[in-house]
């Protein structure tokens, strides 16, 4: 769920009215798995939100595409342009930096919901990680520095 937002004026969206002064809240949950706006809808399939003039994923008819249509920052958050860069820098770091393994790697991952407001995974998912050898000679540098 979004978090809940006041209706400012009446108005009808897709044949429901809606008064002004109303509580509303919008399942992101369900339209991001709704089976008539995206292919086996129940999948883990990242690339659907690439933005590509041909991907025609969660078009609902208005040319819209996957990219569009996928919305972790809803309609309405100010830190979208923060996240999303500190997102990339943190993930590309911690690809750089480190050799990552997983611990049961002949499993398929477990990709079951536990309940919680973030979505946290049923099953947690572990995972080693070493230092890649170039960190050893960076961090020397800030060891030698202080
Ligand atoms: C990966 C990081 C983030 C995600 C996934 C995220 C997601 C969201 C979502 C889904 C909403 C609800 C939007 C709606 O109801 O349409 C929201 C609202 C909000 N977010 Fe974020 N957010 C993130 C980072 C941030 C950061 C870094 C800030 C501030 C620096 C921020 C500030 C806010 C605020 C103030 C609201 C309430 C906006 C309002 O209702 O007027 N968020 N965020």
């Amino acid at each position: 769920m979004l978090l809940p937002h006041l209706s400012s004026t009446d108005c009808t969206i897709e044949g429901y009215d809606i008064p002004r002064g109303i509580i509303l809240l919008v399942n992101a949950w369900a339209i991001h798995r709704n089976p008539m706006l995206w292919d086996e809808a129940e999948n883990f399939k990242p690339e659907r939100f690439m933005n590509k003039s041909n991907n025609s994923e969660g078009d609902d008819g208005g040319g819209g595409d996957g990219f569009n249509k996928h919305m972790p920052f809803g309609r309405a958050c100010p830190g979208i342009d923060l996240a999303q860069r500190v997102v990339g820098v943190t993930l590309g770091c911690l690809i750089q930096c480190f050799d990552w393994e997983r611990v049961t790697e002949d499993e398929d991952i477990d990709m079951s919901e536990g309940k919680g407001v973030t979505m946290p995974k049923l099953v947690l998912l572990k995972a080693m990680f070493k230092a890649r050898p170039i960190m050893n000679t960076v961090l020397s540098k800030f060891a030698n520095a202080t």
